[in-house]
């Protein structure tokens, strides 16, 4: 029998095929789901008996009635909502990602490098943004940490989940059936175009029945998602702001990459839309927690020149927010123990 060659296999093969810079990959096989349908196995809507979570509109989500979600028969598990936020809310989340979650105790690749608190006041500490620091940030985590070594999460190494994107988290499975789900690790990843995500499954989760959430912002991705080993050909998907993938059943532990940024064609964050918040301080609102600052936060990003910073960075770069549930149903810490029955 011949001994197996990881670096020929069909996932790296299509890997290597899709990094190229020359020649230039042919993008034609990528799966680009759209309204006419081509490409794509089935689309579906959320069903109109699906009570709309009031959490939503707060959170920038769009209304169900809006939303597409795809699956793909290659890829039982495998779920695609095409963007469901509304600008504003692409626009909370990006500079949540850049402003907020890099600041300590979470940690950023960067900690073995630099000492910062805070990342992105430190790279506008002078006049001039410092573009050397801005470009070195490639992934923060929260909640559990990813411990990029052992792959192995403790309790020991954990700092408190946004709750923001807690109940974000929670909505988004929720309409696709996920109920009670609880957001407790996520690793934010920060590409800028030349960047790349190497094949690899996510299999430290003590739940592997909880589904794995994906929400992309900013530049454009081709995403390879292949099976459960590295023989099997992958499908490549391009990935748009806003869109929100569910790695979940079968695809939950298969293998995906990030191999090719490509700029975005549509710019959905700056479409003007006539926004007004003022309804989300509701008291039918009231349910999360911190409402006030989030409606805050959100019109802050009206504002052009606030706004602006955050503009330049997703310009030419893609962020995405990879959510994990870590414990099993009544589980609390790691040391819990529940029976898996
Ligand atoms: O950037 C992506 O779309 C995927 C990121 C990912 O696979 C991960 O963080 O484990
Ligand atoms: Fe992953």
């Amino acid at each position: 029998m011949p001994l197996e060659n990881h670096n020929n296999d069909a996932f790296r093969r299509k890997f290597k095929y899709y990094k190229s810079k020359k020649p230039k990959p042919s993008l034609s096989e990528v799966l680009i789901l759209n309204d006419d349908g081509n490409n794509v196995d089935t689309v579906s809507f959320i069903p109109k008996e699906v009570a709309e979570d009031k959490r939503a509109a707060v959170l920038g989500l769009s209304s169900t009635l809006t939303w597409k979600v795809y699956s793909f028969k290659q890829h039982p598990g495998l779920l695609m909502i095409r963007n469901p936020f509304t600008p504003l809310g692409q626009r909370y989340w990006s500079r949540r990602c850049l402003e907020e979650y890099p600041k300590k105790p979470n940690k950023r690749n960067i900690d073995i490098e630099v000492d910062v608190q805070d990342w992105w006041s430190e790279c506008f500490k002078l006049q001039e943004c410092d573009k050397i620091l801005q470009k070195k940030l490639r992934w923060t985590t929260l909640g559990y940490h990813h411990n990029w070594d052992t792959k192995v999460y403790t309790d020991e190494n954990r700092s408190p989940f946004p709750e923001d994107l807690s109940e974000l988290s929670n909505v988004v499975a929720g309409y696709l059936g996920f109920s009670g789900y609880r957001a407790q690790a996520a690793i934010v990843n920060y590409y800028h175009m030349d960047s790349t995500l190497s094949p690899h499954t996510d299999h430290s989760e003590v739940n592997l029945q909880a589904p794995l959430l994906s929400f992309s912002f900013g530049q454009s991705a081709i995403f390879l998602i292949g099976g459960t080993d590295k023989s099997i050909d992958p499908t490549a998907i391009l990935l748009n702001s806003g869109d929100i993938l569910v790695m979940s059943e079968q695809a939950r532990l298969c293998y995906h990459a990030v191999p090719k940024i490509l700029p975005a064609s549509n710019i959905p964050w700056n479409h003007t839309e006539e926004v007004n918040l003022k309804h989300s301080l509701d008291a039918k609102f009231k349910c999360i927690t911190n409402v006030n600052q989030i409606v805050t936060e959100m019109n802050r990003n009206l504002d052009s020149t606030q706004w602006n910073r955050f503009n330049n960075y997703i310009s030419e770069s893609r962020i995405n927010m990879n959510v994990r549930q870590v414990l099993k149903g009544r589980q609390n810490t790691l040391k819990d123990l529940v029976d898996d029955t």
